[in-house]
């Protein structure tokens, strides 16, 4: 590393001394804690984001978000160069800078220039190398990360990388998030050329659009979200059979939670520019309420309660919530009764409606004797272990292929991409439905050939909705405006009410607990987080409870984002799920406590 470099480092991080005894971790949702004491994290994710820019030598994303955690609370995560999250292999080094106790130790941990000399010394004398594991472990993470091939490409110094780093920042409408953005432009900024680029308030999927939509060169600005979004909204809905265009016994009006967050202020700017939804937004940022409390996705998904600003005036009515950050969305209607549960439409029931859409415009497209045997495009559903057995029973009976992940967005989202449709969802209210590219050239081919042969065909109507649907929801990661957005033109599309979609199928009674255990790192699972393998004896003792109960079904693991064991349970009823729950997580504190 050379001097300028060096100083410009030791200059900047001086003014984000790391807070005693804190630890950090990279978790599913990037780094989050109280904002007090995360500026230095910030500054030094900067950093890491100007790095992996030079390395990917594409624009990357840094949000900063603490999405459905209370106001107080604040993060910040990676977006990398296809709008994805960080990648996985980069993730410890995220802990290592992060971590670093010193300036001194940063300026290590950010030597790229020291790793490629060792790393071109140990290609060179490759009969001589050390073994890797007597690198120092900040290299060897780096040489993980980073392919060989590609570091004999530079020299020692990063300031020959072809291509300044290029960053876009974003934040939510947290009060610390000005502060902490400025902190992340000052680490982007510690690395020479590196360019920071303020996006402002942002949904997280937004940003992360941004970036995909940068690096595929295409326009990506927030007005271009805002048109591609409205722009294939408006086809989808010129595409709706004729004589659909009513609900089935149901007034046309959604009211949306924006949890008072930035979700819904976006979403007003999107229902002028549509100009053909009735959409009233309560809990918008610009209203009085605070971030997240007792609004939101996450709250109604969890306590299974209206948000503050719903009541029995609502009946009737559908319903949406976003969580604080916009990608998160669950549907719900309030019953009349002031103290009866609401009707809740999660993240399961969004990925059957989006995957009986889809599947009926393939079904139209495959009709064709002629394509019959050319291509048939594999559409794949991609859900974990918290999904609602009945959710999955109902997608395999429609003949669909269900996939299982660990929990957590990357995972999902990595094994979706491997189909030429791929819908995943948690539970929660997170997904999207992804478009491989070959599938996406196939489809304009084919609509292309259809509008000159058969002009008006179902087949064609097809091809045109499911290359709308490409453009209108998220390709980069779950976005609570696309998805709203596409749910109420697929209803409409079906002439369904949030009443007849809800009837799909009917949710087993479940259960979640939190364990407190003393570490729950020693719970370690296996088959997507179904079964416990250590330690030992649990998995079986589970077993013998959960056999005891009609349709049971139980897992535990440890939480990626807390300090707990998560216990989940089904059965046929709701009093049979909780004694479940309760009995595992007895279990879990006996085996752990
Ligand atoms: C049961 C549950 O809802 N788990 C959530 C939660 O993860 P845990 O690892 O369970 O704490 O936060 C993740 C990040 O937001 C989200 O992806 C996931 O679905
Ligand atoms: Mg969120």
């Amino acid at each position: 590393m050379n001097e300028a470099q060096k100083s410009l480092i030791l200059e900047s991080s001086s003014r984000f001394l790391i807070p005693q005894g804190v630890k950090v971790s990279y978790g599913t949702a990037g780094f989050r804690e109280d904002a007090s004491i995360l500026s230095s994290t910030v500054y030094r994710v900067g950093i890491l984001a100007a790095l992996r820019s030079l390395k990917t030598q594409s624009v990357i994303g840094v949000m900063i978000t603490a999405s459905h955690n209370k106001v107080s609370d604040n993060g910040v995560k990676i977006a990398d160069p296809n709008g994805g999250m960080l990648s996985q292999h980069w993730e410890p080094f995220a802990d290592e800078l992060a971590n670093a106790p010193s300036s001194q130790k940063l300026l290590q941990n950010s030597d790229f220039g020291g790793s490629i000399q060792v790393q071109y010394q140990q290609q060179q004398n490759s009969h001589l190398s050390k073994p890797i594991s007597s690198v120092p472990s900040n290299r060897r993470i780096l040489f993980a990360a980073c392919g060989i091939n590609h570091w004999l490409k530079f020299s020692s110094t990063m300031l020959c990388w072809s291509r300044p780093a290029e960053i876009l920042l974003g934040r939510d409408t947290r009060p610390s998030g000005e502060a902490l953005l400025e902190a992340a432009r000052q680490g982007v900024t510690s690395i020479v050329g590196a360019v920071a680029s303020d996006m402002g308030i942002l949904t997280t999927p937004q940003l992360h659009w941004m970036v995909r939509a940068r690096n595929k060169g295409i326009k990506a600005s927030e007005q271009d979200y805002f048109e591609q979004l409205s722009n294939s909204f408006r086809c989808l809905m010129d595409l709706i059979p004729t004589g659909q265009s009513k609900f089935d016994g149901m007034n046309d009006k959604l009211v949306v939670d924006g949890a008072n967050g930035v979700g819904g202020a976006k979403l007003q700017i999107l229902h002028k520019l549509l100009n053909v939804l009735d959409i009233e937004v309560r809990n918008s940022s610009e209203d009085e309420g605070v971030l997240n409390d007792g609004v939101g996705a996450d709250y109604v998904q969890k306590e299974k309660v209206a948000p503050r600003g719903f009541g029995s005036k609502d009946a009737g009515i559908r319903c949406a919530s976003l969580d604080g950050d916009a990608d998160r969305l669950v549907y719900f209607s309030v019953p009349p009764e002031s103290n009866a549960p609401i009707d809740l439409v999660d993240g399961d029931k969004i990925l059957s409606l989006f995957a009986v859409f889809i599947r009926e415009q393939l079904s139209f497209l495959n009709e064709k004797e002629d394509i019959k045997n050319i291509h048939k495009p594999r559409l794949g559903i991609v859900q974990t272990a918290y999904a609602n057995g009945a959710s999955t029973n109902y997608l395999k009976h429609l003949g669909l292929e269900v996939n299982f992940t660990p929990t957590g967005v990357k995972y999902l989202h990595e094994k979706a991409a491997d189909f030429d449709i791929g819908i995943y969802f948690e539970a929660n209210g997170h997904g999207t439905i992804l478009f491989s590219e070959t599938f996406i050239e196939w489809l304009e081919v084919r609509s292309n050939k259809l509008s000159s042969g058969s002009k008006g065909s179902e087949a064609e109507k097809a091809a045109l909705r499911l290359l709308a649907v490409s453009k209108l929801i998220n390709q980069a990661v779950g976005d609570a405006l696309s998805g709203v957005l596409l749910v109420e033109v697929i209803l409409k599309h079906m002439g369904w009410s949030i009443h007849k979609w809800n009837e799909l199928y009917h949710d087993l009674p479940s259960r979640q607990l939190k364990v407190k255990v003393a570490d729950r790192t020693s719970v370690v699972t296996a088959n997507a987080e179904t079964v416990v393998v250590r330690p030992p004896g649990l998995q079986d003792a589970i077993n013998t409870e959960t056999v005891k109960y009609t349709q049971g079904r139980c897992f535990v693991r440890p939480s990626g984002t807390e300090d707990v064991v998560r216990v989940y349970a089904e059965a046929s009823t709701q009093e049979a799920a909780d004694t479940l729950a309760n009995c595992v997580a007895k279990l879990v504190d006996q085996f752990l406590g």
